[in-house]
């Protein structure tokens, strides 16, 4: 049953409980860079709402799914914990998330505490379901273009700056373990000679301002770190925006569904389709070039000694593909769009 928004609001306070009437609740980021890769996924997807001004929470209106608007920081926390089952966050983000489970758990362990990873005789944890392709940069160490520092292992004992403070605290753990001969010092908790500030945002100007020696942050195009005068010594996490599902999901055929249209939309995006035709005589050569993701499909034409072929191509590789084709005599070559896809 439909809960109208007011009902929604209500209980924006108490999603878990009560799972709005049953629905699979899917987290999307509420801003930033994800966000709008996100809205042209679900829509390629199929999944209808409309959302409210300032409203976290949007009904899907052909769907038994409530979209959860959360900090893209706080996604892999909410479906790891299973009060969310679905969501879309970035690789970096569920990392860093893991590393401060990891250093949670080797803190309460050395404190003689237990730590249960199930609920209800349900494991916690989230499980990455599909590489979305998008959001893609890395998570670099970046020092001052002016200053001494050349290796990471410079900064060991140095401030740094960084909102992922858990990984950066596990990157430097393991410099200063291998500096001191030690196996991992991320298995053992030791004290941290290097001292990592957590900063909100802004990071690239730490530096400047006498807060850091160095700084653990995100670089895409290098624009933002170059215009700090910094550069990049070393990296911590390659990332893509992925999609996470709880290990303990409200309903897992759905999950499934939603998946497989996610992965049906990515794959339309990546790939076009390539047909031509060419002498039978030359098939194998043209196969080659166009192998399709499974198989090309065949067809035999009118015309004695020609076949016609299609094939999925990745979008990166068409144009490649097309001089190769010319060059084994394929003729009638057509690129198409692909709006939509289902494929193993
Ligand atoms: N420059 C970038 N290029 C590509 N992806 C990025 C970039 N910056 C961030 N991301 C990806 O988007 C995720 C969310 O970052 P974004 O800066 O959009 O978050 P935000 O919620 O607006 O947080 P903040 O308020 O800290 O900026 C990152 O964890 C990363 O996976
Ligand atoms: O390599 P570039 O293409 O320049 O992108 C990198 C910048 O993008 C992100 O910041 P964002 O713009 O989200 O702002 P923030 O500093 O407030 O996080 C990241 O933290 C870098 O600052």
């Amino acid at each position: 049953m439909a809960l109208s928004l007011v009902a929604v609001e209500d209980q924006t306070t108490n999603l878990a409980p009560l799972r709005l009437g049953g629905r699979l609740l899917f987290a999307i980021p509420k801003k930033g860079r994800l966000q709008q890769a996100c809205f042209n996924l679900l829509e390629g997807a199929d999944i209808q709402f409309r959302r409210e001004n300032r409203l976290d929470i949007a009904l899907v209106k052909n769907l038994p799914i409530a979209l959860v608007f959360l900090p893209a920081a706080d996604i892999p926390t909410f479906v790891g914990e299973g009060q969310v089952d679905l969501g879309i966050t970035g690789f970096d983000q569920v990392q860093e998330h893991d590393a401060g489970v990891r250093s949670l758990t080797r803190a309460r362990r050395a404190s003689g505490e237990f730590t249960p990873d199930q609920v209800d005789g349900r494991p916690k944890g989230c499980e990455t379901v599909l590489d979305l392709g998008f959001g893609g940069c890395k998570l670099q160490v970046q020092v001052p273009q002016k200053g001494s520092y050349r290796e990471a292992k410079d900064l060991i004992g140095k401030n740094i700056g960084t909102s992922f403070v858990h990984l950066a605290a596990e990157y430097f753990a393991r410099l200063e373990a291998e500096q001191d001969g030690l196996e991992d010092g991320t298995l053992t908790p030791r004290k941290l000679r290097t001292k990592i500030i957590e900063l909100s945002g802004s990071v690239e100007a730490a530096c400047a301002l006498g807060v850091a020696d160095g700084i653990v942050d995100l670089v895409e195009s290098g624009e933002t770190m170059r215009a700090a005068g910094l550069m990049a010594i070393d990296t911590v996490v390659d990332t893509t925006a992925i999609l996470i599902k709880s290990k303990r999901p409200s309903n897992p055929e759905l999950v499934e569904l939603i998946a497989a249209r996610i992965r049906g939309v990515i794959t339309a995006q990546r790939y076009v389709l390539c047909q031509y035709n060419v002498e039978r005589s030359r098939l194998a050569e043209a196969s080659a070039i166009t192998p399709g993701k499974r198989a090309p499909t065949i067809t035999a034409l009118e015309e004695n000694g020609w076949v016609a072929v299609s094939s999925m191509v990745e979008k990166k590789k068409i144009a490649l593909a097309m001089d190769e084709l010319t060059k084994v005599g394929a003729t009638d070559i057509l690129v198409l769009d692909i709006h939509n896809s289902r494929t193993s």
